[in-house]
């Protein structure tokens, strides 16, 4: 008798991440579909679709289903979604047998669009389906001790939202979530360049710069980095040097957002668990979790001890996946 395969997906607002128990993380690529504006078919998605924005004739647009950690375009989503699993079925061969999957899922998505994605996954053949949270997920795939009676901290920075949740005992204590995460760092530093610069950049440019040269709130030696855009008064191509301090001030906003969200979940511990998260302190994940100097910098303003997780930009995944042996424990145990 062959095992089921179980599969856990991260359908991201960023990244799409497919985790499996024998193979680890199977698929890692952008949330981005190219579709034919004129027949509505998808041409693309992921890497393949990403390498398009920007570059394709008009009739081809490229998409991001899900924004601000919400499901933006219904239809995208189910179809991106579907292109998915063929991927993955390829890959993993889970012709073998119909596998189980788990889905995390954006934190503000609605019943409709829950029970949507639940029908497109079970549709392709899954033999059983089910939804989970991102910060729960996140936690398990940090190697948080989830089912302890103890408060584990996790605080998600994705690109569309960032959670932050305090879980014990398998469940979630207290949780909270703005619809801020990476993305709006890279708006701002959009429209600062615009603004001071007269100089137009597209979000690839302005994901770059985070990256190269954006820091949170913390002291450091500065970093330049040349960018190239088009000139608002002529028209023309234009290079110039940004420096490392001037994007710090252009990203402050949703850092302080961000930080007072963590502020906040913090403040609404109960009482009891308050102890254990001066002990064991607060998980980052997430891609926004390797923002030069986050660590240290929320570390400062919480005065709690903060660490990154091992693979960020992947534990949502793994933790999806590996939650499936959770929950199949649990419903042993209860049987
Ligand atoms: N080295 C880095 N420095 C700063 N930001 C980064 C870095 N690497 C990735 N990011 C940012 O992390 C974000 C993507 O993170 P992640 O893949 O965890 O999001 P997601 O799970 O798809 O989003 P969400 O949780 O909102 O649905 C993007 O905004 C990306 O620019």
């Amino acid at each position: 008798m062959f095992s089921t395969t179980q599969i856990g997906i991260d359908l991201g607002t960023a990244n799409i991440l497919v985790y499996t128990k024998n193979k680890g993380i199977v698929l890692n690529e952008p949330s981005v579909v190219a579709i034919d504006a004129n027949t509505k078919e998808v041409l693309a998605i992921g890497n393949e679709a990403k390498n398009m924005v920007g570059k394709t004739p008009e009739n081809i647009i490229a998409i991001r289903p899900l924004k601000g950690g919400v499901i933006a375009d219904y239809q995208v989503t189910i179809d991106m979604l579907k292109q998915i699993m063929k991927k993955v079925s390829k890959q993993v061969g889970f012709s073998l047998g119909k596998p189980n999957v788990m889905v995390c899922i954006p934190a503000g998505s609605t019943s409709v669009e829950r029970r949507a994605i639940h029908d497109a996954v079970k549709a392709f053949g899954a033999k059983q389906v089910d939804l989970i949270e991102e910060t729960i997920a996140a936690a398990i795939g940090a190697d948080l001790s989830v089912e302890e009676p103890v408060a584990n901290v996790v605080v998600d920075i994705g690109g569309g939202t960032t959670e932050v949740a305090i879980i014990s005992f398998g469940g979630i204590v207290t949780a909270h979530s703005i619809r801020v995460g990476g993305d709006k760092l890279d708006d701002d530093i959009i429209q600062y360049v615009r603004k001071k610069y007269n100089l137009l950049i597209g979000y690839r440019t302005a994901e770059n710069i985070k990256m190269e040269i954006g820091f949170a709130l913390v002291d450091h030696d500065e970093l330049t980095m040349e960018i190239r855009g088009r000139d608002l008064v002529t028209g023309l191509p234009k290079t110039i040097t940004l420096g490392s301090i001037e994007i710090q001030d252009a990203i402050r906003d949703p850092l302080l957002a961000i930080l007072d969200t963590v502020r906040y979940t913090l403040e609404n511990c109960p009482p009891e668990l308050s102890g254990d998260i001066v002990d064991l302190g607060v998980t980052l994940t997430g891609g926004g979790a390797l923002l030069k100097g986050m660590e240290e910098w929320l570390s400062n303003e919480i005065a709690v001890p903060v660490q990154i997780a091992e693979n960020p930009l992947e534990a949502v995944a793994i933790g999806t996946g590996r939650s499936l042996s959770v929950l199949h424990k649990l419903q042993k145990k209860a049987k």
